[in-house]
């Protein structure tokens, strides 16, 4: 069909601008003939070009095309054909330029004929659904009943039955958000069913209709009571992110399968109907065009995640357990000389100082980057190989992931006046997370930085408080990790170790981008609406790509000297991953690969600047609450 009006433009508008082309050409030719009076040069040749008549004529073809386009939404003409005749008539006469003559050759044209044709045909035709002749023998109360024909596409129709518990009708148990029958209006949930295309349903089992239903073609009369008590429906929509993965077709429980939507953990989902106290109706927010499906509810979702959590055996959170790690424990075991220990990671640190200093000195500006002492790593490291269970550890990470199977979001655009948002790697020990954190803020370290972690352990002679560390005693170090103001923290060599939510507060009130690597157990902690973390999960490439890429890579040990990584830490380093992912993959806001480390690193800063430029799905109390957690 063709469209009277662009949307957008009112039909005043439109108007007035065509009568303004006519006027105007006719004013133009008035005063030219007054310049042509005064005998200016070239206005006679404009003159007559005016006036020429196939221009008259082409003025016209566009009067024509106008007045057409200015009807109805409906045909415009009974025949487009007559109408490109009438143009063809029009332009007969006028002389051959090239511009006719692309014009003639183009209504010639047999595909725009065979268009032209196909618009008459369509156009001609009534697509209203013809109804099936009412049946003779009306019964008495037959105003209680509606008929109802539905034209049956390839699409479901988007309605589902069941028998009614206590009468044992059948009746429509749900109409599916944005299907057929949604569309139709015709269709509400609790109608009885009485006949499908003039079978009586008297008898049947919910099965039995839906076979019906499946042989039917084309149009499908449904005669049904309808439902006196139409549920008022004043939903608002609803975004959430789901927390757990969810596959209908495993879940017993679902009244219908085939209704039901499938989702991963982290996909959005958008909730359009929470009529049912279990059974939701959502639809992907990557798909919104598409017809909703059936979730389990809040509520429901939640119930089967807590029985699924204790029927499973206890899945604790470990990572590498490498033949280094290994190694530092047989060490421990060994009771190297403590003083003996100690100078070796003096030694290592002046060391690695050393080569931050020089890394950074490039602009003259000698930069300090804190955040990377072998030590703080390694107690993260010794943190993830505990073996506790991580309830114990983290109450509010993974039970709150049992307890919230859904956390409603909203889009979140950073104003560029708000403060960055906190940028947090995670990853297995050695996929690279320090080294391309080390990377990215070596690009702009005035730009990019750390937080600068606490420690017990006293302070060397060559670091400054503030610097490399904040040395606190025990007390105070406790006091915090009490108060919650740290985001992580662990002990090595009897020293502890962490990194605060004020240290990170103090790199983005300088305007600054801070990007620090956390255990996946600290992203709780992150994700407030104070800092609001964005998660990237930095993963290792397939194991072929780690042999290649990881040929001469070091990881860092207990010891002095680097060691190289040996088969069984690149498999550690794949299971890790996988676990990680699986536990706490719905709150990754984006994963990295890191296969080649430049082409990771280019995406990192992509990923860096998407998390402050780009609008992103966020908790909602980071928004809508001022008392958010
Ligand atoms: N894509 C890569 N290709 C080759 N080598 C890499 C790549 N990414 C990291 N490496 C190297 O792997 C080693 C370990 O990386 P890194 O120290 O960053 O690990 P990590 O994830 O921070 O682990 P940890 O926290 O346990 O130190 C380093 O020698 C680093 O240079």
């Amino acid at each position: 069909m063709i469209h009277s009006e662009k949307q957008g433009e009112s039909p005043r508008r439109k108007e007035k601008m065509e009568m303004l082309a006519v006027h105007g050409q006719e004013t133009v030719l008035q005063e030219l003939s007054l310049f042509c009076k005064r005998d200016v040069n070239g206005v006679g040749v404009l003159y007559d070009l005016l006036r020429s008549p196939w221009l008259q004529a082409l003025l016209k073809v566009y009067e024509c095309l106008h007045q057409s386009i200015r009807k109805k939404p409906v045909p415009v003409t009974p025949q487009a054909r007559a109408l490109s005749r009438e143009v063809v008539e029009l332009l007969r006469g006028v002389p051959q330029s090239t511009e006719i003559r692309e014009l003639r050759r183009l209504l010639r044209n047999p595909n725009l004929k065979a268009l032209l044709s196909a618009h008459d045909t369509v156009a001609q035709k009534d697509f209203e659904p013809i109804l099936p002749p009412l049946p003779d023998n009306i019964p008495e109360n037959e105003e209680a009943m509606r008929i109802v024909c539905l034209v049956k596409n390839k699409q479901p129709l988007g309605a589902t039955i069941k028998r009614h518990e206590i009468t044992g009708d059948i009746v429509v148990a749900r109409v599916i958000h944005g299907g057929l029958a949604d569309r139709s209006g015709l269709l509400y949930a609790g109608d009885k069913l009485v006949e499908v295309n003039g079978v009586s349903v008297e008898g049947l089992e919910p099965e039995q209709v839906i076979h019906i239903l499946t042989l039917s073609q084309g149009t499908i009369m449904f005669k049904l009571i309808p439902v006196s008590d139409r549920p008022v429906s004043n939903q608002t929509t609803l975004y959430v992110r789901a927390m757990a993965d969810y596959w209908p077709l495993q879940d017993p429980a679902i009244p219908c399968a085939d209704a039901g939507l499938p989702f991963k953990k982290g996909e959005i989902l958008q909730i359009v109907d929470q009529n049912d106290v279990l059974w939701w109706q959502a639809r992907q927010v990557s798909d919104l065009s598409a017809c909703a499906g059936l979730i389990p509810s809040n509520h429901l979702l939640k119930r089967k995640q807590r029985e699924f959590w204790w029927s499973q055996p206890f899945q604790p959170h470990v990572c590498l357990k490498s033949t280094i790690l290994s190694t530092v424990e047989e060490e421990d075991d060994m009771q190297i000389d403590e003083k003996c220990v100690e100078t070796d990671e003096e030694t290592f640190e002046s060391e690695e100082l050393k080569e931050e200093e020089e890394e950074f000195s490039g602009s003259g500006q000698r930069v300090f980057i804190a955040g990377f002492r072998r030590s703080m790593r390694l107690c993260r490291r010794k943190s993830q190989n505990t073996q506790q269970p991580c309830y114990a550890r983290c109450p509010s990470s993974c039970c709150s992931a049992a307890a919230a199977p859904y956390e409603e979001v909203v889009r979140y655009q950073r104003h560029p006046t708000d403060r960055n948002r906190l940028i947090v790697l995670v990853g297995p020990s050695g996929v690279g997370v320090n080294e391309l954190r080390r990377r990215l803020i070596g690009m702009n370290p005035h730009h990019f930085q750390s937080a600068v972690p606490h420690t017990t352990r006293a302070q060397k002679s060559y670091e400054e408080n503030g610097r490399e560390y904040h040395y606190v005693s025990k007390e105070t170090f406790e006091n915090m990790v009490y108060s919650h103001r740290m985001l992580e923290h662990g002990e090595y060599k009897g020293h502890l170790y962490g990194t605060t939510v004020d240290a990170v507060r103090t790199v983005l009130d300088e305007g600054k981008i801070c990007i620090v690597d956390l255990e996946p157990q600290g992203i709780q902690m992150a994700r407030t609406h104070d800092l609001k973390a964005y998660i990237i999960f930095i993963k290792p490439p397939s194991m072929s790509c780690m042999r290649q890429s990881r040929k001469n890579a070091r990881v860092i040990t207990d010891y002095y000297v680097n060691m190289k990584f040996k088969e069984e830490d690149l498999q550690e380093m794949e299971d890790c991953a996988k676990k990680m992912e699986a536990q706490f993959g719905q709150f990754f806001d984006q994963v990295i690969v890191n296969d080649n480390l430049q082409e990771a690193c280019v995406q990192l800063l992509s990923a860096v600047h998407q998390a402050q430029d780009d609008p992103q799905w966020v908790p909602a109390t980071w928004i809508c609450s001022d008392t958010q957690p």
